[in-house]
């Protein structure tokens, strides 16, 4: 594999380093295979439903432009008039108002948007008029039809605008609206609940005992839920204690359409994830990864539901969160094709890489080269445990797993954070 080779590509290295890990794209291939699309559906008016996804398609439900219409302000008229050169003022055509007759041999005032009145086949920008005294000075010939938006040049009664799986945005609401679509079926929300594990964790803002560190992973996968428009259920810090582990998970996985686990994921006596999912009886789709940082990340499903486990480390939780966590969030929520996509940056320093696991750097684009690539920095290892490392980063350069180092200049994947 070369460094232009996507990470996806066969024989990227992973599985050969570590044959009881699998590679990223084997790995992501096994976690969505066991995310079924939410199916429920719910009606919502238009100004509810940013983010939102389609699970019928939107008809058009008028012409559009509904009428033909003036395209800017000025006057409309007779094309055949023209030739009058100098031709009086009668009336005014306003957008909201319905159309006049204009009289043959004048011109009516028009506004951008108006109707166009009966009888007019054109119209002057202002611009290109003189005004004397009630007549209207035509200073050029103007071109038959101009100015003038046809009805249903844009879209026809019926039509199909929007297919049935699109995520709404403004643009796509915008749309909607446009075509009178007050209310939209939508896919329901996916209900998703964190499950945090460990000792030492206390709800950030409450007081620490000696030990103690505040629970980062709790409050960023809740955001990152949010933000994949996921309806967070329950966020829930349990002690590192197995029995309490299976009693939650079995419980969530009755309530929720998918469960997000921190921490535990390892092989430590206190790590009891693995144990857990055996007692549960669940179906284990990954078990490690062949990845840095996010090793020991899992997927497995309790009675149907998929969980992701990932790893406790901060860093390396927020990694497989957007290497994974969107992925499956995305394919739960019913959207048609939100892969993440990779696109292709230069680095601007040399980079060493133990060979083994391919790694996600976290990266900043630092501009632009003069071949008009973009030129991305990082630090010089990632560190799982670091999460400030991220903070000033747009994303991560990709490092194959087979690779000792890049050098400075070398093209690599970069995949933006979302
Ligand atoms: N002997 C081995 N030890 C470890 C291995 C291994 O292969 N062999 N893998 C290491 C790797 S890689 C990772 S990543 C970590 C992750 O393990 P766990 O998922 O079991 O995570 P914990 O042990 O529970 O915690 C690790 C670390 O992160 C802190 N943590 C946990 N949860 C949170 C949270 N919600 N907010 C903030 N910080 C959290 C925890 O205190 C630990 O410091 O395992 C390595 N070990
Ligand atoms: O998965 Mo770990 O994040 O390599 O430290």
């Amino acid at each position: 594999m070369s460094l232009f080779d996507p990470i996806s590509a066969p024989g990227c290295g992973c599985d050969a380093a570590h044959p009881r890990l699998a590679s990223v794209p084997v790995a992501l291939t096994n976690a969505l295979a066991c995310v079924p699309p939410v199916t429920r559906t719910e009606i919502l008016p238009l100004h509810l439903a940013m983010g939102r996804v389609l699970s019928a398609p939107v008809h058009v439900q008028t012409d559009l432009p509904r009428f033909d219409c003036a395209a800017m302000d000025g006057y409309a008229m007779r094309f055949d008039d023209a030739s009058l050169g100098t031709l009086p003022l009668c009336g005014v055509a306003a957008a909201g108002q319905a159309p006049d007759t204009l009289r043959p041999g004048t011109v009516m005032r028009i506004f951008t948007g108006a109707p166009l009145p009966h009888g007019a086949d054109t119209v002057v920008m202002q611009e290109n008029t003189e005004t004397a005294a009630k007549d209207i000075v035509l200073a050029r010939k103007p071109v038959k039809g101009s100015h003038i938006r046809r009805r249903g040049e844009d879209q026809r009664t019926g039509g199909l605008l929007i297919e049935a799986r699109h995520r709404l945005d403004a643009l796509s609401i915008g749309n909607c609206a446009s075509a009178g679509v007050g209310r939209v079926q939508v896919l329901c929300r996916p209900k998703v609940s964190i499950l945090v594990t460990g000792d030492e964790l206390t709800a950030p803002g409450t007081r620490l005992t000696e030990a103690a560190i505040w629970d980062v992973n709790g409050p960023m996968i809740q955001a990152a839920l949010t933000a994949a428009g996921c309806d967070v259920v329950d966020l829930i810090r349990l002690p590192d204690d197995p029995d309490l582990l299976c009693a939650a998970l079995f419980k969530l996985a009755r309530r929720n359409d998918m469960i997000v686990t921190s921490g535990g994921a390892s092989v430590g006596d206190r790590d009891h994830l693995s144990g857990a999912l055996k007692n549960l009886g669940a179906q284990v789709h990954v078990s490690g990864i062949a990845v840095k940082p996010g090793k020991p990340t899992t997927v497995a499903s309790i009675s149907g539901t998929p969980l992701l486990a990932l790893p406790g480390n901060p860093l390396a939780a927020f990694t497989m969160w957007q290497v994974f966590g969107r992925a499956m969030t995305a394919r739960l929520s019913g959207a048609r094709s939100e892969q993440a996509v990779c696109r292709h940056i230069r680095i601007t320093q040399s980079l060493r890489h133990t060979p083994g696991r391919c790694e996600f750097r976290p990266a900043r684009i630092a501009g632009y080269g003069p071949d008009g690539i973009e030129y991305a920095t990082c630090s010089n290892a990632t560190h799982s445990a670091r999460l400030s490392q991220a903070l000033t980063a747009d994303g991560f350069v990709l490092l194959p797993a087979e690779c000792d180092g890049l050098s400075q200049g070398d093209m690599a994947e970069f995949l933006p954070f979302q």
